[in-house]
């Protein structure tokens, strides 16, 4: 038998299918892996916004990486939505009991529209306990500079941004310049805790960008999963998404969420 390549994500649920955890089951299977999850918050959501928010506790979250963990084994694990403290605890808690050492932390805060994700109290303890056991840390520019405490224009302030949050404990970190409008370009920088490295593509100009982060950081995953490297994994998780948005579906009235059908589409040679 061939081996079957595992991911967990936990995370919230967007219930129009775009973002959250709906996003990586699917960015999971459209890249070969058997995707897994532990809720952490139900969301009322749709491309217009955020209508609801309703967590879970924190034990309703350790009790599914309890059985995911306890029988499964995912290849690697990523975080997404988390809320509260309370429950970025249980999270790290539990990555230490199983040793799930192929972690991405998507350090989510803010969805698109304005609407809170993580109570603000909580960014402490994504610092303290979070980051310091991520394998790779994928913050936007707003998220970056939540972490960091400074305000990033230039190329150098994201830099240096970078370099502080590698200090906080992610081995990498990929900074996503999504939020970086007005240019042509859209560069994502992955620092490695030595060099820098720039993945650059042309910006799409669309409104339909929900849940760009939450599928590239799945894809990454879904790479670390397969045994690829970081530096492959984030590769690919680029070209995942610069599909997923080129050849987006153009669904519901407000912000759409990108396709994530496209880069596999495209693989197998069926162009849309
Ligand atoms: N208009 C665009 N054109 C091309 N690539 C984009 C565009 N917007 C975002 N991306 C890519 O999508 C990925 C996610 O970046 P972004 O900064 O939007 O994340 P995010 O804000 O965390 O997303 P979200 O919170 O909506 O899930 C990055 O790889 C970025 O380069
Ligand atoms: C559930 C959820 N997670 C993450 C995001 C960020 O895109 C969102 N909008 N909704």
């Amino acid at each position: 038998m061939t081996k079957v390549f595992k991911a967990l994500t936990i995370a919230g649920s967007d219930s129009g299918g775009g973002a959250g955890i709906q996003a990586d089951l699917k960015t999971f299977q459209e890249l070969g892996v058997y995707g897994m999850s532990a809720l952490t918050a139900v969301t009322a959501q749709n491309t217009l916004g955020v209508q609801g928010v309703y967590p879970l506790g924190a034990e309703a979250v350790t009790a599914q990486l309890d059985s995911v963990g306890s029988d499964l084994q995912p290849d690697a694990v990523k975080t997404g939505m988390l809320f509260s403290g309370e429950i970025i605890r249980a999270v790290a808690g539990k990555v230490r009991q199983y040793g799930w050492d192929k972690l991405v932390v998507d350090p989510v805060m803010i969805a698109k529209g304005g609407s809170p994700l993580l109570q603000q109290e909580a960014v402490q303890a994504l610092i303290t306990e979070l980051l310091p056991l991520s394998l790779v840390a994928t913050p936007n520019i707003p998220e970056a500079e939540s972490l960091t405490g400074m305000k990033i224009s230039g190329l150098a302030e994201r830099e240096r941004a970078a370099v502080l949050i590698h200090t906080m404990g992610a081995r990498f970190v990929v900074l996503k310049g999504g939020h970086d409008d007005g240019t042509t370009g859209v560069l994502d920088l992955l620092y490695d805790g030595n060099e820098f490295i720039y993945l650059e593509s042309p910006r799409i100009s669309t409104r339909h960008t929900h849940g760009t982060g939450c599928t590239f950081s799945a894809a990454a995953a879904a790479g670390l999963a397969q045994g690829n490297t970081v530096k492959e994994a984030v590769h690919t998780a680029k070209a995942f998404i610069q599909a997923a948005i080129e050849d987006c579906l153009g669904i519901g009235a407000g912000h759409g969420p990108t396709n994530h059908f496209a880069y596999g589409n495209r693989m197998r040679g069926n162009v849309r």
